[in-house]
């Protein structure tokens, strides 16, 4: 949410949102930057947000305010910051570095907005820079910026820019976030972008309305029919094992060890989402 809107700052204490980015970049006037800056580091500070998780999204670090954002966040200690058009591995380091030097303590962590060419064609190189780096955020509107790609249903002209940092986040035990869908009153396109996102492995989806939070936790929550395929596939997989046999069907589909590893998985999300509070939920 913008930085400099006290409303959304004070909004966020009841969204059911997993995370929160409190942003001092795009949705921040250059005028308004060392208000928002001081208003974000004081929310933050203040810890009022519950068990979400929360980050602050400074300005780039080829911008005027990038190293005063940092040195301010570093003090106010967020979860973690968002560093936008991260392009390379001595991007990371720089971050890490300033972190370190203004003091950030050891849990704010850093997550890498890619939305660059250069920043798809190096994702695995920037998503192995450093244990510090968490996360990476896709930044669609500035990558089909960028390529001069339109914005069209599918997203077929971003397709290899997600695939890769995709890739690079699973190869290197990294989380993934989709970017933000920009029409918040078109419920019908934001679902279907949701389920894109989830089908291609994304872990979640950054959002930029508070209407936008509820559909998108459906979305990514697996579903009561996936829920009862996963626990049945746990429980056959037992018996087979007890019986010493390495393969079973389910509903008529074999089963393997890998499928009984993302059974596990899907599992252990319902868990912890069913763990958190209800107003997270
Ligand atoms: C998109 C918006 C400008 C729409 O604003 P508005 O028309 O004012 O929305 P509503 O009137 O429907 O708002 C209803 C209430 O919700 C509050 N609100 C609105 N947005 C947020 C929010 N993001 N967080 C918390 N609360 C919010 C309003 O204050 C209203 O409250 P109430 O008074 O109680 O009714 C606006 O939603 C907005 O500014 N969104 C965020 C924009 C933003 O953060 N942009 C930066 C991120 S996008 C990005 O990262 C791109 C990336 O870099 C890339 O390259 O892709
Ligand atoms: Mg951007």
């Amino acid at each position: 949410m913008p930085g400099a809107n006290e409303r959304a700052l004070e909004k966020a204490k009841g969204l059911p949102a997993d995370a929160l980015i409190l942003d001092l970049e795009d949705a921040v006037a250059p005028a308004a930057k060392q208000e928002a800056r001081t208003r974000v580091c004081a929310a933050v500070a203040a810890g009022a947000y519950g068990r979400r998780e929360v980050a602050i999204r400074v300005n780039g670090r080829d911008t005027p305010w990038h190293a005063d954002d940092l040195r301010a966040a570093a003090q106010a200690g967020p979860d973690a910051v968002v560093v936008p058009k991260i392009g390379s591995p001595a991007d990371v380091h720089a971050v890490e570095r300033d972190l370190d030097a203004a003091g950030a303590p050891g849990h704010t962590l850093i997550w890498a907005m890619v939305e660059t060419p250069i920043a798809m064609l190096r994702a695995l190189e920037i998503a192995q820079a450093s244990p510090r780096l968490a996360v990476l955020v896709m930044g669609t509107n500035d990558l089909a910026n960028e390529l001069r790609a339109q914005h069209v249903p599918g997203r077929a002209p971003l397709l290899t820019g997600l695939g890769l940092c995709l890739l690079a986040a699973r190869a290197s035990g990294k989380a993934i976030l989709d970017g933000v869908y920009n029409d918040v009153r078109d419920a019908e396109g934001f679902a279907a972008e949701c389920r894109q996102g989830r089908e291609l492995g994304f872990d979640g989806k950054t959002l930029i309305h508070p209407g936008q939070v509820e559909p998108c936790n459906r979305a990514f929550s697996p579903s009561a029919e996936q829920l009862a395929e996963a626990a049945e596939i746990v429980r056959a997989w037992a018996d087979a094992e007890a019986a010493g046999r390495g393969v079973v069907t389910v509903n008529g589909r074999m089963i393997e060890n890998l499928h009984v590893d993302n059974a596990r998985r899907l599992l252990a999300v319902d868990a912890a989402i069913a763990g958190r509070p209800r107003a997270l939920r």
